[in-house]
């Protein structure tokens, strides 16, 4: 695998964190399907039981929730997220 360097060491080291950057980000897509699962029980079962498909102030307090912790990546993030579980507007 090209670590991008022909450095032994650092290449060791770059292998090293690789694997944990892999972990991380077969994590987050377990996470963001299991997400995206349960927001659309959500939306079925209000939706069954005659509730709006969206409540807008729960979208708003996440929206807040991610660009209070990350900044405005985190407001895109959040809305990426939101778009996944209940689909495009
Ligand atoms: C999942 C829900 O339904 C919709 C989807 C949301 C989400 O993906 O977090 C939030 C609000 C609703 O527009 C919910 O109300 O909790």
């Amino acid at each position: 695998m090209d670590a991008g360097t022909r450095e032994p060491a650092a290449a060791a080291r770059i292998l090293d964190i690789r694997k944990r950057i892999d972990e991380i980000d077969q994590a987050l897509i377990d996470l963001w399907q299991e997400r995206a699962r349960l927001s659309q029980e959500v939306g079925a079962t209000r939706r069954a039981s005659g509730g709006t498909r969206l409540v807008l102030s729960r979208e708003r307090e996440i929206l807040e929730r991610f660009r209070t912790a990350l900044g405005a990546d985190g407001t895109q993030f959040a809305l990426l997220l939101l778009r996944a579980g209940r689909g495009p507007l």
